[in-house]
């Protein structure tokens, strides 16, 4: 299927956004571990919750968590200390996503895991029994969802849990918001140094907890309003002021391109005000969901960028970097990469396509931070547009209530 997107001359909205998917998949496990009957409220209506949720209501033999690499790195370590044998499973590209660093690490605290396809990939065959391990050493500079994975079962070992992360720590805010999570669900844990976290035993207690709305799926809105050319102002109720989301760090880049937040009790209203900054310069090491965002918003705002910290976009749905680079130049500009871990742009123009059709290579964030550019260049084109599904199933309907054209065309490509 393929999307062409026209876009209206100006932006009044008031968006009801998804709950995040990452406190929505941290409270399920949280509460399944608790052993509670006060299942979390409001969680994400997205796939990645939906999959979360079948899994651990029904526990199959065969655990499909599709594309959440939320699902299939908390599950694992889930099943690691829940009893029976299942295998873990998701689509060709999570059975391409490493996870050998997570396997190694669950192995050393006594865990049952065999590779069922590849070494160090998705399947494996999980059988459940009691961890007696405590300490361990692992590489932070991969992935920060081994070390949320491994703190979330940490309160329900014997012993608790004491991790020792090398490497320069990747993500570090989504490891912050498991702490705060597991701190919600009654468990101690906390950083013991600037590499090391400290676990107590003692499990979990049941407790009511409602997921807030979705800060990575706010940026879309933060975009749009930065590249709308005539007045914007748009309403996010539901989002909150202090977050324990690393990207609601976002309003704070955006105030820089152009857009306002306003804190309301009811949640966030943006506004487009004021000139954006001659350059971007800035290291987005932990808030990597938001490189795409701000790499398309900088290019359509033609505000040059060099952006570090971006090491783990390439084990990500697709690999970010390439597909970024690859897309753009269909809009007519030439970005960089350096070392995989760094995207730049001097303002290098190329020939755009006349009608860009953008793919989306399964990654949801390809086709969310594409979708804005019809702000700024009328005709453009989604590729397979319903994979928004993973984190934000009703983006496109949300884009049409805003006054967004969206027509179906025939042509996939
Ligand atoms: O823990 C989480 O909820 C997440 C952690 C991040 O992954 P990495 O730690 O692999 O960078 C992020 O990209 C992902 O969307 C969600
Ligand atoms: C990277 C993402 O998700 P995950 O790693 O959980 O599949 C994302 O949502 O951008």
């Amino acid at each position: 299927m393929q999307y062409r997107l026209t876009a209206p001359a100006s932006l009044h909205a008031s968006v009801q956004l998804p709950a995040s998917k990452s406190i929505s998949n941290r409270a399920l496990i949280l509460h399944a571990l608790s052993g509670g009957a006060t299942r979390p409220e409001n969680l994400s209506d997205c796939d990645d919750t939906q999959v979360m949720i079948r899994a651990l209501d029904h526990m199959p033999d065969v655990i499909d968590i599709h594309a959440a690499g939320t699902a299939m790195r908390f599950l694992t370590a889930y099943l690691c200390v829940t009893p029976g044998t299942h295998v873990i499973t998701g689509t060709e590209r999570m059975q391409q996503r490493p996870i050998r660093i997570l396997v190694d690490a669950l192995r050393t605290l006594g865990a049952r895991i065999e590779y069922a396809g590849n070494e160090g990939f998705p399947p494996l065959r999980i059988t459940g029994t009691r961890l007696t391990g405590s300490e361990i050493e692992l590489a932070g500079n991969v992935s920060s969802q081994y070390i949320s994975a491994l703190l979330m079962i940490g309160a329900v070992l014997p012993a608790g849990l004491k991790l020792q992360l090398t490497g320069d720590i990747v993500s570090r805010p989504y490891i912050n918001l498991t702490l705060q999570l597991m701190h919600d669900f009654g468990a101690q844990a906390g950083w013991t140094s600037e590499s090391s976290i400290a676990v107590t035993p003692g499990g979990y207690r049941d407790t009511p907890f409602r997921v807030e709305s979705d800060w990575s799926a706010a940026s879309y809105w933060y975009q749009m309003t930065a590249l709308t050319s005539g007045n914007a102002e748009v309403e996010l109720p539901g989002l909150r002021v202090h977050s324990p989301q690393g990207d609601s760090r976002g309003a704070e880049l955006f105030a820089r391109l152009g857009v306002q937040t306003e804190f309301t009790p009811q949640g966030v209203k943006l506004r487009k005000e004021g000139q954006p900054a001659e350059r971007l310069d800035e290291d987005l090491v932990d808030i990597p969901d938001l490189a795409q965002t701000f790499v398309v918003t900088c290019c359509l705002l033609g505000v040059p960028f060099r952006f570090t910290g971006l090491q783990s976009l390439k084990i990500k749905e697709t690999d970010r970097i390439c597909a970024l680079i690859t897309e753009l130049r269909k809009l007519g500009y030439t970005v960089h990469a350096e070392q995989d871990s760094i995207l730049w742009w001097d303002g290098e123009r190329c020939p755009a396509d006349p009608q860009p059709a953008i793919d989306t290579y399964e990654d949801h964030r390809m086709a969310m931070a594409f979708a804005p550019a019809c702000l700024v260049r009328p005709d453009i084109r989604i590729n397979e547009p319903q994979v928004v599904s993973k984190s934000y199933p009703r983006y496109w309907d949300d884009l049409r209530a805003a006054g967004f054209g969206i027509t179906t065309s025939p042509e996939s490509r």
